[in-house]
């Protein structure tokens, strides 16, 4: 059920009302609903109970603190990408145990923060990699855990900027060359060949393409336990879509429907050809954790009607929420208050001077300049991804808890953001 309603014709974020939260922090300001953020947990955790798995939250999609600390409480583990993630993860009270480390491109100095903190696994993308940790490991006098991710090629029927799992993606080791990649990995002295993993691609509203690459995972592991590698644990990567409320979308697979598909496929490949042995199964979602638990508060700063278009000049931009700008995304607005103003048909634009700056098109909408608009289902990929392009601060960010307002991320203050920059003496 959506935390965000509108009550008395003003929308709320669980029990407070966007109206006073803009008044308080000022716009753009992200606002989170917390029970939506643990019900979206809960829907994994529940899915997941009783058996060996672990849900590793793909931070990239939202990495306040406060939501991570949040999903830690839950017993959550994290997918990261980055050695300021793990940081991150740290800061927030997470277990470094339960950590996962994703990448193409991990540094010497990101592998040493890891491996000093004896993070779970490194999901391995390539045979230069797994030199560099093997050495790294090695230098430090340890082993790390490693898993390969293996690109299926399966056609994830994706947005082409967010499908991974092709062999034209940049990610993981080729299918075909997994199995001597693995042999490789098995000689190496400071790795310990744990698991295998893959992840083709983010925003899947069907999880066909995820079973299939499923079996091919299987396959591999069938494969590698006939010449005596062993693998303990699985990782089926994230992936699962949400509703961007777009009436052109399907509706995506629930996130409980996809986990006991994988588990019965497991379960049954397990009784039949893994002589019953575990394995622990990983799971890496982002975009379904926080997707619909955030929306993006914006104030409309004028009404101007051009010759072919109208247009709706809100103060937040690209920026703020690169998604329209970067993927032709289809993102939900709606006034915060209903009925100021009668419906006329808006492109809804931010102030960045970029004709790719903005945020929905073609929209009908009842607006007049001073009011509120929001953003819907702006919880991932918002503020990770948001910039200081034009020198403008980056947002704040709330999360709301029945009717309290907690500030998690203060407003950047543009003064602050060339604070690190100097002039030429
Ligand atoms: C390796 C990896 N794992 C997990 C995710 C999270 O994906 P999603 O947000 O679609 O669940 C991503 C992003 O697509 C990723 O690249
Ligand atoms: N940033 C993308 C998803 C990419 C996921 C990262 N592998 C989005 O906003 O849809």
């Amino acid at each position: 059920m959506s935390q965000f309603s509108y009550k008395d014709g003003v929308l709320h974020a669980e029990g407070a009302s966007l109206t006073a939260i803009a008044e308080q922090f000022g716009t753009p300001t992200y606002v989170y609903s917390k029970a939506a953020l643990l019900s979206n947990f809960a829907a994994y955790a529940d899915a997941c109970a009783g058996r060996d798995a672990l849900v590793c939250y793909a931070m990239k999609a939202n990495s306040n603190l406060a939501i991570l600390d949040l999903l830690a409480r839950q017993g959550a583990g994290f997918d990261i990408v980055s050695g300021g993630e793990l940081l991150r993860v740290l800061a927030a009270g997470g277990d470094p145990g339960k950590v996962i480390f994703s990448g193409v491109g991990k540094s010497v100095d990101e592998m040493r923060l890891a491996l000093s903190h004896d993070i779970l696994c490194f999901n391995v993308e390539s045979i230069p990699e797994l030199h560099r940790l093997n050495e790294v490991a090695g230098s430090m006098g340890k082993k790390a855990r490693i898993s390969l991710r293996v690109n299926p090629n399966v056609d994830a029927k994706t947005h082409p900027y967010i499908a991974t799992g092709l062999k034209a993606n940049k990610f993981g080791v080729a299918f075909d060359d997994a199995l001597d990649t693995y042999r490789t990995a098995a000689k190496l002295p400071h790795l310990d060949v744990s698991g295998i993993d893959c992840h083709i691609g983010s925003q899947l509203l069907d999880d066909a393409p995820l079973l299939e690459a499923l079996d091919r995972l299987i396959e591999l592991i069938d494969q590698l336990g006939a010449e005596g590698i062993e693998l303990h644990h699985l990782d089926m990567g994230g992936g699962i879509g949400i509703d961007y409320r777009d009436a052109d979308d399907a509706a995506p697979v629930p996130v409980g429907t996809y986990l006991g598909r994988v588990f019965a496929r497991i379960d049954a490949w397990r009784a039949e050809r893994h002589n019953g042995k575990p394995i622990k199964v990983i799971f890496e979602p982002g975009r379904s954790i926080v997707g619909d638990t955030g929306v993006l508060l914006t104030k409309v700063e004028f009404l101007k009607h051009g010759e072919e278009k109208n247009f709706c000049i809100v103060d937040a931009a690209m920026n703020d929420m690169a998604r329209p700008a970067l993927y032709q995304a289809w993102m939900d607005m709606q006034p915060v208050v209903q009925g100021s103003a009668a419906a006329a048909e808006f492109d809804v634009v931010g102030p960045i001077c970029e004709s790719g700056d903005w945020l929905a098109r073609d929209r009908s909408l009842a607006v007049a300049a001073g009011d509120l608009l929001v953003m819907h289902t702006a919880g991932a990929y918002g503020m990770t991804m948001a910039s200081n392009y034009n020198t403008r601060g980056r947002a704040a960010e709330v999360i709301v808890d029945g009717d309290t307002v907690h500030l998690v991320r203060q407003r950047e203050k543009p003064e602050d953001l060339y604070a690190l920059e100097s002039v030429i003496k």
